[in-house]
């Protein structure tokens, strides 16, 4: 962008360089009239990412002007394009009227949009957190802090070491993360989505903590428990230094910090996450996760918090216990079935109230907000039907409860306490709000229009002031028809009549062959073609009087507008609860919901360790097949603490151990669980390795990527831990592959001593099983019926037998010739003792792992992964190992 002959750029250039050098970094969308326009390079980047088109505008100091613009009135389309792609926008507005200012309009940068704190609607994606983070260091580990400008959340965590920083960014997945401008810090994040280097004097706790103070009028920092931690105070001072930058308004919705304690959850890193597939999948895709099939919530709110907490499943067993009673109430009672359709009533008050709080709310906003508030009694007076608690503790022995069946005998009653459980509480936050709804149910419309600019939004007979305004106006009309009566009876002309346009206000109209007839008391406005136009005295002051009742009313609105947003701010943290307790009600109804469409039942949260699940599902595989999902059951504990799983490929030994998982995270997000009964005591971690496609997008060849995930277990699965290893070793050679699977099933299982499912088609892991030591083998198992293989999908005890690899292969369409040399070569493998290399799932216990130094033909033989070659390969490969055993 050439500045350099400033002096020589017309007025309106040297206001856009102005602005423009105090945001270098961001696109400007510059207001003229009814555009947004960008200039030079802004204009080139926008016309790229828009796809808009680049245009020149006169010129400026000599040169033309590259230009593109949006119009204004679909700018936020726009708007929500460019964050979407990760950029900030600087919205330069006209302050001034550009009717009555003379000369140049003053223009200012009203507010930055960037991609982590939109709080638009059209900006926003519904069902999901948007989230601005700031990550510090320090030598005793980072401060992570993140904020959620649309619902007025704000939190901060430290944590220990890069692992649990780069775990939390994958679980919060920030639509913006501030960094400091440094050198050292970790690879990972520069990959971060809209990873935004600030100054290292951003991140400074000292004056992080001065940021705070001010801004919460407070004189320490203990209120918020971070009082003397340095790191979180130096992330959370960057991360509202930011926002008071960019927002440039007040935020009183940011009314506290609250501490998240890692000890609290379920520790899931980035691949475990990865590998569950919990609201996307592998590819990306939303369908067939365990979001797609668990989330019923009927409100936007509803679905967010879902999400929250699908990806942070908590310790807390008592928390969690309350949960499912009240999911169990809501069941037993029928009450979840109303409750959602009231719900059906209830708009994203979350975001509305974050809205009301910046003073962006539209009129829709406070008529939806007005419409939840007037559902709450409703709501409130389903809960209140609860049964006393002793009524429902006995349920009639032929009407088997769900939630009572799958109660224990020590187990706490799992019914809803109306008066003191989950329900009754959040019933109580849904009180005391008939105020404002009464207030918003008197002053709004029934249905206003999108905007305040034109007014109609305050409703008839809440203002006296404002019905006489408006009564002024709308009396207008029959004035003018009035006067053009009268006026067309005295001048005798029949074709006059009375009309209005924006610029010259109210006049008289006839023809020009009338001319000579008007009265000498008109005075002519305006000549047009075939018309002349003409004022009077009297339309003159009528104009005067409509024109500023007009005025009057618009601006008596817009102050109504502003004084109910007061109004509303001043019961801000108690309607901040409200929509937290509808959006938790709406997630446990819809936990209710499923579990009574799937047919899923209480979890058991006990003390004891281990994890007991009966006759389990796996809940995305079932809802996805159209043939009945086989259940299975499961055991872990101190006994059983590692299940070597066989089986032939398809069998289904991934969802068995997915499915295991699933369950335990279900269990500790409050819900229901695919199973017809779970027991499970503490649990501190999931740690998962599970070949789920390659890494190789970020450079890391598939075995590395197995590898590093491995060592990460390793490094980190406790006895509390559950551990899901898929196929370890396989991305290498047969010996390194066999050796290292082997050794880490050990360690697993002796250091760990961590509860983990071992699929493996490794046949010498069966061998590690021994009474006493914790290893236990189970498998799935397959029958040939005639050209045909059944897969039975039932987990029993003990090894398999056989493999079935050539089936599956044949199934997978593998070419016949393959199969038929294949089947020979399998058949001279088999037929030669001792000449194979050890073959996976070989039954023969005598094959010693690390027997005699293999030949060059076991050497070739071992290196050919059968899965991985073509047909040409295999075939190949045939005549190379024909060759080496000729020689
Ligand atoms: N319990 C079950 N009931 C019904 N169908 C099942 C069950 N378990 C698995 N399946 C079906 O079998 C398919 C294969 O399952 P899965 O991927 O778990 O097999 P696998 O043993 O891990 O295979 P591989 O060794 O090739 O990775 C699944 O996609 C599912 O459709």
């Amino acid at each position: 962008m050439s500045q350099d002959k400033t002096a020589e750029h017309t007025p309106l250039m040297k206001q856009f360089f102005a602005a423009k050098a105090e945001h270098p970094d961001i696109l400007l969308f510059f207001r003229m009239g009814d555009f947004y326009e960008l200039f030079y390079d802004d204009a080139r980047r926008a016309a790229k990412l828009l796809d808009i088109t680049l245009t020149q505008r006169g010129q400026s100091a000599g040169q033309p002007i590259p230009m593109a613009g949006v119009p204004f009135h679909a700018a936020e389309g726009y708007l929500a394009r460019l964050v979407a792609l990760g950029e900030s926008v600087a919205i330069c507005e006209q302050i001034g009227d550009p009717a009555a200012s003379k000369g140049l309009v003053e223009r200012k940068v009203v507010r930055i949009v960037t991609p982590g704190t939109v709080t638009d609607d059209a900006l926003l994606e519904e069902r999901r957190d948007t989230l601005l983070a700031a990550v510090s260091r320090g030598k005793q580990g980072f401060g992570l802090a993140w904020v959620d400008l649309s619902a007025g959340r704000f939190l901060v965590q430290e944590l220990a070491s890069e692992d649990e920083l780069s775990a939390e960014l994958a679980r919060l997945e920030p639509a913006e993360l501030l960094q400091p401008d440094e050198d050292g810090w970790p690879a990972f994040l520069s990959a971060a989505r809209g990873l935004r280097r600030r100054g290292p004097w951003h991140f400074d706790a000292d004056s992080g903590r001065r940021t705070l103070l001010r801004f919460y009028q407070l004189h320490d920092l203990t209120a918020f428990g971070i009082e003397d931690r340095a790191l979180a105070i130096a992330a959370c001072g960057a991360l509202l230094g930011y926002l008071e930058e960019t927002q440039r308004q007040a935020l009183p919705h940011l009314s506290g910090i609250a501490v998240e304690s890692s000890s609290d959850s379920i520790a899931m890193n980035a691949a475990t996450r990865r590998h569950l597939e919990l609201d996307s999948r592998i590819d990306g895709r939303t369908e067939h996760t365990v979001a797609a099939v668990l989330d019923s919530s009927i409100t936007p709110m509803g679905g967010r918090l879902l999400k929250r907490w699908l990806h942070r499943p908590l310790r807390r067993q008592a928390l969690l216990r309350e949960r499912h009673q009240a999911v169990a109430s809501l069941i037993d009672n029928g009450l979840f079935e109303p409750l959602r359709e009231a719900f059906r009533a209830i708009g994203d008050v979350e975001r509305i109230l974050a809205r009301v709080a910046l003073r962006s709310a539209r009129p829709r906003d406070l008529s939806t907000l007005r419409d939840a508030l007037l559902a709450l009694p409703e709501l409130r007076s389903l809960l209140d039907v609860t049964p006393p608690l002793a009524a429902q503790s006995q349920p009639p022995p032929d009407l088997p409860h769900r939630a009572t069946l799958a109660r224990g005998g020590d187990q706490p009653a799992l019914v809803d306490d109306a008066a003191t459980g989950l329900l009754g509480q959040l019933a109580l936050a849904l009180s005391g709000h008939e105020h404002e709804a009464d207030l918003l149910n008197r002053a709004i419309k029934p249905q206003p229009p999108v905007v305040l600019r034109d007014g109609g939004v305050i409703a008839d007979g809440f203002d006296a002031e404002l019905d006489r305004f408006r009564r002024l106006t709308e009396d207008a009309d029959s004035f003018l028809v009035e006067l053009e009566a009268r006026e067309r009876e005295q001048t005798g002309i029949a074709t006059l009549k009375v009309g209005y346009n924006r610029v010259h206000g109210y006049y008289i109209e006839m023809g020009k062959a009338q001319a000579d007839k008007v009265p000498t008391h008109y005075t002519r406005r305006q000549t047009l073609a075939n018309a002349e136009r003409y004022i009077t005295e009297e339309l003159k002051q009528f104009e005067d009087q409509v024109l500023s009742a007009k005025d009057q009313a618009l601006a008596r609105e817009k102050q109504l507008w502003e004084d109910l947003l007061d109004q509303l701010n001043v019961r801000l943290q108690p309607l901040k609860s409200a929509a937290s307790a509808l959006a938790e009600l709406d997630v446990l109804c819809g936990f209710a919901e499923r579990a009574e469409s799937l047919n899923w039942n209480a979890p058991r949260l006990v003390d004891e360790p281990g994890i007991r699940i009966v006759d389990g599902r796996h809940p995305v595989v079932e809802a996805v097949r159209d043939e009945p999902f086989e259940p299975n059951s499961v055991e872990l504990g101190p006994e059983r603490r590692l299940l070597v799983i066989t089986g032939p490929n398809m069998g289904g030994k991934s969802t068995y151990m997915r499915q295991t998982a699933l369950i335990v995270l279900l269990a500790h997000i409050g819900s229901f669980v695919p199973a017809s009964e779970a027991e499970i005591g503490p649990i501190d971690r999931i740690l998962t390795r599970i070949g789920a496609g390659d890494d190789l997008a970020r450079g890391q060849s598939t075995f590395m990527v197995e590898m590093a995930e491995t060592s990460y277990i390793l490094h980190h699965a406790s006895e509390h831990s559950l551990v899901l290893m898929d196929e370890i070793g396989r991305g290498t050679s047969t010996y390194d592959g066999l050796a290292l699977a082997k050794a880490c099933a050990l360690q697993l299982a002796r250091a760990n001593r961590a509860m983990t499912l071992f699929a493996t088609h490794y046949f010498e892991l069966t061998q590690l099983a021994a009474p006493g030591n914790g290893i236990v083998n189970v498998h799935l198992d397959a029958v040939e019926h005639g050209d045909k293989l059944v897969f039975m999908h039932a987990v029993k005890e003990g090894p398999a037998n056989r493999s079935f690899g050539l089936q599956v292969a044949a199934l997978a369409g593998l070419p016949k010739a393959a199969l038929k040399a294949a089947r020979a070569y399998l058949e001279e493998l088999e037929g030669t003792p001792g000449a194979a290399p050890p073959r996976r799932e070989d039954p023969s216990p005598q094959l010693s792992l690390f027997a005699a130094a293999p030949s060059a033909l076991e050497k070739a033989l071992a290196e050919i992964d059968p899965d991985q070659l073509s047909p040409r390969e295999a075939l190949e490969s045939l005549y190379q190992l024909k060759q080496l055993s000729a020689g």
